[in-house]
């Protein structure tokens, strides 16, 4: 797919690191080498999701192509919805022959840092922040090729141009901020587009960020991840892990916010930006708490409106969504991973238990439960699901429709069936182009 980029491109985020890298498919490791190389490449489809309380998705839809049409005319890319989510908008890439396969000799170069690139790629425009080098007396208005420092070691604003068998180039982009405007003011770091990208080898358009409260740039896996979860107007659905909040409001639009939609998450600045952006759906409440600690075991159970605030007694919800703390190892492209060591990805599992060991009796029986991670390590999706099954024999796996993604990875002693029930998306059996994601679906009998 990506066989015109002929200069270095990584085949893994976790270069150097191989016991690292086994730690992610301990038992599939057949299928470890392409899910590396496939992490490093960008998801060709850019999705929105509409906000169907606020607009239409037709009105939002005419946005999108406005913005295409103002920046690519007739060579626009399609704008297109797909069944059963009827709320995402999906974005096709540029035309081949728009996409920057090659760097220009005669241009100057601009350094970002990976994560920076990998936004790029996806049709971010580079942020201040963002440039880590510019090489000296490029002009504004200037095209530049943009290459990113995968080995973290380029110095914030040198320069001289950055030599590395390790950089990698991105794309062309046109120069809004010089120099002094980037490196001179430590005291007041520059804020805003510094540059502005003309083209990438990924070939997603790069139109920037159009999130609106009428629609939500967001991965088509988390919105697939709400859908699954099927929340149905007039029920008590818990969020708990719940900030930033994309899948709190679609939640609350899928009821109609109607019902109530309790968000847990036990960051503060988080929650406290998440209620910034949730201040207007009636359904939602937000708390600051330790979902770990959310189930009260010896309340008495009572009427919803009775209990306002976590913990809360058993059988308390209609439906609960773990969309767990992770590795985050999904996220698509990973130019270079920031995880370094081996601890770091084995301590998620324990907290992803501990969520479980809350949700199973926060649900009352006949309730739905969905767990989801953005990662694609084993121990943090399948194993998690064979571990809860053994342990809360009231659970009973149910398909995690609307399907988008392939099957589970098998495991020993989990039956291919059970596999079957589960979405993975990964580099096989998914029908979608886009980041790693996993999601499971329980039921609790009655
Ligand atoms: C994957 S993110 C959630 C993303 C969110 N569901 C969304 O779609 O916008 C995981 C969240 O879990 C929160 N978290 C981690 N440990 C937690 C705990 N013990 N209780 C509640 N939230 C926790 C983190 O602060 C983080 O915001």
């Amino acid at each position: 797919m990506y066989d015109h980029i002929l200069m270095f491109y990584p085949k893994t985020p976790l270069l150097g690191k191989p016991l690292l890298e086994a730690d992610i498919l301990k038992v599939n490791s057949d299928a470890l080498a392409p899910l590396l190389e496939w992490l490093c490449l960008t998801p060709k489809v850019t999705t929105y999701r509409v906000n169907t309380l606020r607009c239409s998705v037709d009105a939002f839809r005419k946005k999108i192509e406005e913005k295409l049409a103002a920046r690519y005319g007739v060579k626009s890319p399609r704008v297109y919805c797909l069944p059963n989510i009827p709320e995402m908008l999906c974005i096709d890439p540029l035309d081949s022959r728009l996409t920057k396969a090659h760097a220009d000799s005669k241009l100057k170069e601009i350094m970002v840092d990976s994560s920076c690139g990998a936004a790029l790629l996806r049709g971010a425009h580079i942020y201040a922040p963002g440039v880590l080098a510019m090489e000296c007396n490029t002009e504004r208005e200037e095209l530049v090729n943009v290459y990113a420092d995968l080995d973290g070691k380029c110095k914030r604003g040198a320069v001289k141009r950055y030599e590395s068998p390790h950089k990698v180039f991105l794309g062309t982009g046109k120069v809004l901020m010089q120099r002094y405007q980037l490196f001179n003011n430590a005291d007041k770091p520059a804020t805003g587009v510094a540059v502005e990208m003309q083209s990438t080898v990924s070939g997603v358009p790069s139109l920037g960020d159009l999130s609106s409260e009428d629609g939500l740039l967001q991965n088509l896996p988390s919105i697939v991840c709400v859908r699954v979860l099927d929340p149905q107007p007039g029920e008590r659905i818990l969020d708990m892990c719940a900030a930033p909040g994309n899948k709190t409001s679609h939640i609350a639009e899928l009821i109609g916010d109607g019902g109530s939609v309790v968000a847990l998450d036990n960051s503060a600045s988080r929650v406290r930006s998440m209620l910034l952006k949730l201040k207007h759906y009636k359904s939602i409440t937000a708390h600051v708490f330790d979902s770990t600690k959310a189930l009260a075991p010896e309340a008495p159970s009572a009427p919803f409106g009775e209990f306002t605030a976590p913990p809360f007694p058993c059988a308390s919800f209609d439906r609960i969504l773990i969309d767990a703390p992770c590795s985050g190892l999904g996220n698509r492209p990973q130019l270079s991973c920031s995880i370094k060591q081996a601890k770091v990805l084995s301590s998620y599992p324990n907290i992803q238990r501990r969520l479980f060991e809350q949700a199973v009796p926060l649900l009352r029986p006949g309730g739905i439960l969905v767990y989801s991670t953005c990662t694609v390590t084993e121990d943090e999706c399948e194993c998690i699901v064979a571990w809860a099954l053994k342990k809360f024999p009231e659970l009973h796996l149910t398909d995690a429709t609307p399907r988008w993604g392939g099957s589970g990875l098998p495991l020993p002693g989990f039956a291919t069936c059970k596999s079957r029930l589960l979405q993975r998306f990964g580099p096989t059996g998914a029908n979608a182009d886009t980041v790693g994601f996993f999601i499971a679906k329980f039921h609790k009998k009655l």
